[in-house]
């Protein structure tokens, strides 16, 4: 048994904490609005976040306090919307135990800096590398939260803490598998998020298997060659957090940016489809960072710079395929 702390009480964050409770440890969750914090607390609820799960575990509980929240904790998760992580966790710095293990579920790139999840989290808290992981694979709450059997990642330069993490978080129907190229594993689940839209807006637009399949798989192309410019391993590309996740997320009505691309392709404005997510939809405020990282790079991103046309100028599905297509004819 883990003392875990899951900071952001989302409907990942929620639904990691139900499979960290399954798992047999003692699981506190941190929310900053105090209406979650009881509902979790008082009736093993989080109507707001994950009305899906009627009862959660009685070994979970929840706290607003951050030093409460964090002072016993063994392994910390943080589940919070990519944009936010870093003011949220400056609140954290000096709270955190000294020997703990930091965990991000995170799926982003920080907007006005460009960085990845794990730079975030390390820089916010001051942390080590060795006590970092991240985690991400084909992992849509909603599903999981029902208990269906998935699996996922569990990647740190320290193998010790990636078996800890994976340890803590193993279930019978939650299977962790570890990895060393954390790099490639946050590449991998910004970047999806990405696809996810634009194939959310084809289907939304009306088109078929044929158009979801040429963006999936243009859009594993540009995400492993952008990876590679990195740093990552290009196996991690073809594994559960890299084509495994962009096969849930770009099939699923179920993701946030698939839902909030298909709103776009049904003619919604940027604004009108925010309005209407259930949750945040990554993808959005990651494509221009994807970009600018590919500029940086030397590294071409047709896919996501005709994504940033869509969600900064409003141009239609049928004007993002055909720049995405470009007008020369090259080797695939
Ligand atoms: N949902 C999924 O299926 C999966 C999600 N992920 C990733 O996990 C991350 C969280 O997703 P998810 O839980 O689903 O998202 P939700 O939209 O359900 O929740 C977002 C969370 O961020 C918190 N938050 C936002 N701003 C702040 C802030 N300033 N300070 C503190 N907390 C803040 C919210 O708090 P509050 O509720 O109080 O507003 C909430 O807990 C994302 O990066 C996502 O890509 C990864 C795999 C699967
Ligand atoms: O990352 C996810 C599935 O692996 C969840 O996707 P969304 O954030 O688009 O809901």
């Amino acid at each position: 048994m883990t003392n875990v702390t899951v900071l952001g009480s989302g409907a990942w964050g929620t639904t990691f904490g139900q499979i960290l409770a399954d798992a047999g440890n003692d699981v506190t969750m941190w929310a900053i609005e105090p209406e979650i914090v009881a509902d979790i607390r008082d009736n093993h609820r989080n109507s707001y976040r994950l009305p899906v799960v009627e009862k959660l575990p009685d070994n979970m509980t929840a706290t607003g306090d951050r030093a409460e929240a964090v002072a016993h904790a063994e392994i910390i998760i943080v589940a919070i919307a990519a944009q936010f992580a870093r003011v949220a966790l400056e609140e954290f710095r000096g709270l955190i135990p000294h020997d703990a293990i930091v965990v991000s579920l995170m799926k982003g790139i920080e907007r006005n800096t460009g960085k990845r999840m794990d730079e975030v989290v390390r820089e916010a808290l001051g942390l080590p590398e060795n006590r970092f992981a991240a985690v991400s694979g084909p992992n849509l709450s909603k599903e999981i939260a029902r208990r269906e059997p998935s699996a996922t990642v569990v990647a740190s330069v320290n193998p010790y803490a990636a078996a800890r993490v994976a340890q803590a978080c193993s279930t019978s129907y939650f299977h962790p598998f570890t990895s060393t190229d954390v790099i490639g594993l946050e590449l991998c689940g910004s970047l999806k998020n990405v696809v996810a839209l634009a194939v959310g807006m084809a289907r939304g637009a009306g088109y078929g298997e044929n158009t979801a399949a040429m963006i999936e798989t243009r859009g594993l192309a540009e995400l492993t060659s952008l990876g590679k410019a990195c740093g990552a391993d290009p196996k991690t590309f073809s594994g559960l957090a890299g084509v495994g996740d962009l096969i849930a997320t770009c099939g699923s009505p179920l993701s946030r940016n698939y839902t909030f691309g298909a709103n776009l392709g049904k003619g919604m404005s940027v604004e009108e489809a925010t309005k209407a997510s259930d949750g945040v939809a990554e993808g959005v405020p990651t494509t221009a960072t994807v970009v600018a990282l590919g500029d940086k790079l030397g590294v071409p991103t047709p896919l996501a710079a005709a994504m940033t046309h869509v969600l900064e100028d409003g141009i239609s599905c049928a004007q993002m395929l055909s720049e995405l297509f470009g007008t020369e004819i090259t080797n695939e």
